[in-house]
């Protein structure tokens, strides 16, 4: 608290806002990221490892905005392709992580939840981006102060947590470490509110807010479907239909990704061994190991190829 109303003193100019960004990973968070971004007045770099994984990354995007501008523009078509075409004018695909970053304000890093792979990624970007460059992750479990670790700019280190899906979902964890300067603090706040997104502060704590409760709600789930207490459909409908959730745990785990449950509730365990709530879960590790990794695989607790729909 003390520290919000310290970094709200300061003013960031017009001049010294965010306004160019690169996304490394053009995945299920990359694209939305990138998207919203676009969307929000930002020009947009996005990074990933192949020209292949750029174009379904764009074409998702293409489908997110379509189901936007359908909305937003009800009853003119023609507004509607007009936002579509914008949005992606503003966002420029590429495998090149050097020419990337540039010149860019912002760097959000949103690759595979492993923190070797992470520290790769930003030891080379922390050589190929300038000064004034900042860095954020959108880690769901990883400490943001260990990703930093590995760069020489800590003071321009935070962590921007956003949900899946990002067009969609309003909040945006917003988390500094000791070393994050205010100013950096406070340019990360106002990016956050300039995508349109509601920022909540937390520490840099397993989890941030959303993850330290969802995921071990989501791990107790696959323990009671493990247990054979009652079916995967019957658990979701319940929390639907009895405690008002949108989504039941297991449709929720198959959007957010197995893998990436796995690998938190995983990390978590090696780092908090003594902790109950972050005991790995078989069903899901044989699920991993067997390709099921929900909607991106086609299969996860439901099924989602299409012969099957
Ligand atoms: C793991 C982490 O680190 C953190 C996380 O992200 S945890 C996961 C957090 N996310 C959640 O908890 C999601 C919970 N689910 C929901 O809120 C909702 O189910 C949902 C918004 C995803 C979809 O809503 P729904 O009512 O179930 O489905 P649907 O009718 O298809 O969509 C509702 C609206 O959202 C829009 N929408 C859904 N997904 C969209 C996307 N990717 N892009 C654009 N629009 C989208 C639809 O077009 C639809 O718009 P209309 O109301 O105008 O028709
Ligand atoms: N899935 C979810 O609901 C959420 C995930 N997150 C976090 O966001 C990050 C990404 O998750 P997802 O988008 O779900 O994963 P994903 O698997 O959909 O996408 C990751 C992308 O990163 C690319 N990639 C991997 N290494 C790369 C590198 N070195 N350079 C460039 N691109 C690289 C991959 O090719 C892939 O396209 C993870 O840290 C995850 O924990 C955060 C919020 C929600």
């Amino acid at each position: 608290m003390a520290q919000l109303t310290q970094v709200s003193r300061f003013s960031t100019s017009a001049a010294n806002m965010i306004k160019k960004i690169t996304v490394i990973g053009g995945g299920l968070m990359g694209s939305g990221i990138a998207q919203v971004a676009a969307t929000t007045g930002h020009k947009v770099t996005m990074v990933d490892t192949s020209e292949d994984i750029l174009q379904k990354s764009v074409k998702s995007i293409q489908a997110s905005l379509a189901r936007v501008g359908k909305k937003k523009f009800a009853n003119d078509e023609a507004a509607g392709k007009k936002f579509l075409e914008d949005a992606l004018s503003h966002i420029k695909p590429t495998v090149n992580i050097k020419e990337a970053v540039k010149d860019t304000d912002l760097v959000i890093e949103a690759i595979v939840e492993n923190m070797d792979v992470k520290h790769k990624l930003f030891r080379e970007l922390d050589q190929a981006a300038p000064q004034h460059t900042i860095f954020a992750s959108n880690t769901s479990s990883l400490p943001i102060g260990k990703i930093a670790e590995v760069t020489s700019r800590k003071d321009r280190f935070g962590g921007l947590h956003f949900f899946n899906p990002v067009p969609m979902m309003k909040l945006l964890e917003v988390i500094r470490i000791p070393e994050t300067s205010d100013e950096t603090y406070k340019k990360l706040l106002e990016f956050g509110k300039a995508m349109g997104k509601h920022t909540v502060e937390c520490k840099d704590t397993p989890g941030f807010i959303v993850n330290r409760l969802l995921v071990p709600y989501m791990m107790e789930a696959t323990r009671m479907l493990e247990r054979g207490d009652a079916s995967a459909q019957d658990i979701d409908s319940a929390m639907k239909l009895g405690a008002g959730y949108p989504m039941g745990p297991f449709e929720l785990a198959d959007y957010v990704g197995l893998d990436t449950c796995m690998f938190i509730i995983d990390g978590w365990h090696k780092d908090y061994p003594e902790n109950p709530l972050f005991k790995p879960v078989p069903l899901l590790q044989k699920m991993v190991a067997d390709g099921k990794l929900g909607r991106k695989s086609g299969e996860g607790f439901f099924n989602y190829k299409k012969s099957s729909m």
